[in-house]
């Protein structure tokens, strides 16, 4: 079994504008609610993709209630812990960019923290556990690297998708793949990237710094660049106009894992993987399978090695 873990799930509330004015009244053409969340957007996009998982994390409230009826009604498992507060309600502004506000998180207590955790000891081998955004303030900020220990130490193939102090402490306990942004590798290694020969380099001091089998660094219309011990590939994604760039790297996640146990090539994988990330920023929302399996073609690799 997959399972995501999204430590602090959203309502992803999307409005469409023609331009976004601060200090004045704005109104928008449109209004979409839909499930959010790191970990959550991997488990949509499996779906697409017709691979099954399990959506864990912690979710309460009215928003808690209405993502997990929203994500049971699209046919993904969940096993959320409850918690009291309201899920967060985290708002993204299309116009000719794309602005997003991102929400604090709701208070986790202990015991839920400790019923998670719990859900994490009964992982085993064969699973393949999915740690996927930002860590709630009101729990530690090394937590992923208690929780990725323990799933490791239960034989589970574990992917780290995350930022910050949070990211840091995670890459700690080894997670079998880690995908960082080019952001989140910048901030990782106070440097900047500013081609695909440096996204290379730092991909491999991460692979080398904490001996990691599989770095995924996404690069959003450049592609993605992977690193694993037997060298670097760099894929360059297929051409196509950006309609929304939310969870288009949650979906590089998807395809990676996908491909993975369909037992593709490494040059299979990573292509699946841009070309899942691909898809769903040409859609609005999710990329669809036969997208994925048509835009992979077009993906092209170089050998940077
Ligand atoms: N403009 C684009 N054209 C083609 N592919 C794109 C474009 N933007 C994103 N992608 C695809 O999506 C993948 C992930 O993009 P990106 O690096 O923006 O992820 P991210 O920052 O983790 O995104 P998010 O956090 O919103 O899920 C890229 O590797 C690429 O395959
Ligand atoms: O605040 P975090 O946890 O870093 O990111 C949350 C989030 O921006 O990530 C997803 C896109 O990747 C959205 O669905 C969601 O709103």
């Amino acid at each position: 079994m997959i399972y995501t873990v999204t430590l602090n799930p959203a309502l992803d509330y999307i409005v469409s504008l023609d331009a976004l004015t601060t200090g004045s009244v704005n109104r928008a053409h449109t209004e979409q609610k839909e499930p959010g969340g790191k970990g959550i957007n991997v488990s949509r996009m499996l779906h697409n993709l017709g691979e099954q998982s399990t959506a864990l994390g912690f979710a309460g409230g009215f928003s808690g209630d209405w993502l997990t009826d929203r994500l049971t009604r699209e046919g993904i498992q969940t096993s959320f812990t409850p918690i009291e507060d309201d899920t967060r309600i985290n708002v993204k502004v299309k116009e000719q960019n794309e602005t997003e506000i991102n929400a604090p998180s709701p208070a986790i207590s202990e015991a839920a923290q400790a019923q998670l955790q719990d859900q994490l000891s009964r992982v085993t081998t064969g699973d393949t556990v999915v740690f996927a955004g930002s860590v709630p303030q009101t729990l530690p900020q090394n937590i992923y690297e208690t929780m990725i220990l323990e799933a490791k130490s239960k034989g589970a193939y574990i992917c780290l998708d995350a930022s910050g102090e949070a990211f840091q402490h995670g890459l700690k306990a080894v997670p079998d793949m880690a995908k960082p942004n080019q952001h989140e590798l910048e901030e990782l290694f106070n440097c900047e990237i500013r081609n695909i020969s440096d996204a290379a380099h730092y991909a491999e001091k991460l692979q080398t710094t904490y001996g990691i089998n599989h770095v995924l660094v996404s690069l959003a219309g450049e592609g993605a660049v992977l690193v694993t011990q037997d060298g670097a590939l760099h894929a360059r994604p297929p051409a196509g106009a950006l309609v929304n760039s939310v969870g288009a790297g949650d979906s590089s996640v998807a395809g990676f894992l996908a491909a993975q146990l369909a037992s593709a090539s490494v040059h299979g994988t990573l292509a699946y993987s841009v070309a899942s990330g691909s898809a769903t920023a040409f859609s609005d929302g999710f990329g669809a399978k036969a997208d994925v399996e048509k835009l992979a073609e077009e993906v092209k690799i170089t050998d940077l090695s």
